[in-house]
């Protein structure tokens, strides 16, 4: 849709405001007018009537590696290093580019279909093939080349150019959806030295710094056993966890380390099924947004998840510090919308999304209200405890439809469905 537009009758819901019957003006890839009411009538205006809908900001997920659709299901129940050791890392040896695109693409769309408009990947598979799927969806995302350093210097030096290289090719896109980041896995998979010089060269090139840290208590227990302190506090000191790193995980942290991404201005994603799935933990939510912390929300990868719907992620998130503290509002739903929008947004490096006001991007989608589970009322309550991705007809990027009354747009969903069924037989037949 080139023409610029308007959406009337629609119930408004973003992390600040809620608007029960408004609309939106769109134009240029932009929000231009929010408002109660119907707006006067304009020439050269298209109109989509909202009635019945629910229209909030696309959802944004700050964690995950889309190849790994293809092994959702391959291993359950297992903690974290043994999924990992045994089933994940011998299933990963059999994918080549060709088959990680395949997951990427079914990831795209299930990711579309329940209402995530951006989203952080990282792999060290098809990592270009992932910038080109995810132009090519409309959707936005930061992306990067996925980095374990255990192989020799010269392979670890090798390793993180190409990661500079890709990083900095997706922060200059020409469509401008893409953002770069440079992650190394893991503490516990990459040497300190290899953090260090990834950590220069990401400043070096202005480039954020991800990694999945403090996730499960043996790591944590390794890394001060190792080093004399636990790998956030030691990151820290280091000053590899700088203003903007996303500490990805961060379950396992003690008050003075929340004290120290606070005062570092680090970014949290939190990645609860993944953590409860896998029996990491659940990292201390209500400490981290008491200290306004900028956390956001993660699905991590659907073999640890097992889907990529953030509404799934946003009750789960609600939820369990209500029930682990004894506490009903432990985290309240507000914030939880927040965490899984505009903090999303700004975590990812799209400043200009995540909420729906006047001149920021339009990327929306809509909810259809009208089912028995979504009866009488929309608030933060009914979209955060009620709502699931099923429940999204229509999602919008930069103002162009990539979802329309439930049908994919701007990707071949049935083509994709079947490559991904064929791969996996093809890969994984008895596993
Ligand atoms: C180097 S590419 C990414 C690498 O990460 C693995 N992975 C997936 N989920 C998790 C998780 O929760 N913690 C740690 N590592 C994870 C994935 O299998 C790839 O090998
Ligand atoms: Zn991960």
């Amino acid at each position: 849709m080139t023409r610029p537009y308007v959406v009337t009758n629609v119930t408004i819901i973003d992390a600040v405001r809620i608007i029960p019957e408004g609309f939106i003006k769109v134009k240029d890839k932009k929000i231009v007018a929010v408002g109660e009411g119907m707006p006067p009538p304009e020439d050269g205006w298209d109109r989509i009537d909202g009635q019945k809908k629910t229209l909030m900001p696309g959802l944004v997920n700050t964690h995950g590696h889309t190849p790994m659709t293809l092994l959702r299901g391959i291993s359950d129940d297992l903690p974290l290093e043994r999924w990992l050791n045994e089933k994940i890392w011998p299933a990963e040896a059999a994918l080549g580019d060709e088959s990680a695109a395949a997951g990427t693409a079914l990831a795209i769309v299930e990711m579309i279909r329940s209402g995530t408009t951006c989203f952080a990947d990282m792999y060290h598979l098809n990592w270009e093939g992932t910038a080109v799927l995810t132009e090519e969806s409309g959707m936005k995302a930061s992306l990067a080349r996925g980095m374990i350093a255990f192989g020799s210097k010269q392979a670890q030096r090798e390793k993180l150019k190409t990661a500079i290289d890709y990083a900095k090719s997706c922060q200059t896109s020409t469509s401008g959806r893409l953002r770069g980041a440079i992650f190394p896995h893991a503490p516990y998979t990459c040497p300190l030295e290899f953090l260090r010089d990834a950590k220069a060269k990401a400043e070096e090139a202005f480039l954020p710094f991800h990694i999945h840290i403090a996730e499960t208590r043996k790591e944590v227990n390794e890394h001060e056993a190792k080093h004399g302190l636990p790998p956030v506090a030691h990151l820290l000191e280091e000053g590899i966890l700088t203003e903007g790193s996303l500490a990805v995980h961060a379950v396992h942290i003690s008050d003075s380390e929340i004290t120290g991404l606070k005062e570092n201005g680090v970014h949290v994603s939190h990645n609860p099924q993944s953590n409860l799935k896998l029996g990491s933990g659940i990292a201390p939510l209500p400490q981290l947004l008491n200290q306004h912390i900028p956390v956001s929300l993660g699905t991590d990868s659907a073999a640890s998840n097992n889907t990529l719907d953030l509404f799934d992620e946003m009750r789960q998130a609600a939820m369990v510090h209500k029930g682990l503290q004894e506490e009903a509002n432990a985290t309240d739903a507000q914030t939880i919308v927040k965490m899984a929008t505009v903090n999303g947004a700004n975590t990812l490096g799209f400043s200009g999304a995540g909420l729906i006001a006047e001149g920021y991007d339009a990327d929306f989608i809509f909810i259809n209200s009208d089912q028995a589970h979504m009866i009488p009322r929309i608030n933060y309550g009914t979209l955060v405890y009620s709502a699931s991705g099923r429940d999204v007809t229509d999602v919008f990027v930069e103002g162009k439809p990539l979802m329309r009354d439930g049908r994919l747009l701007t990707v071949d969903e049935e083509k994709i469905r079947h490559e991904a069924m064929d791969t996996s037989a093809r890969l994984f037949a008895g596993r």
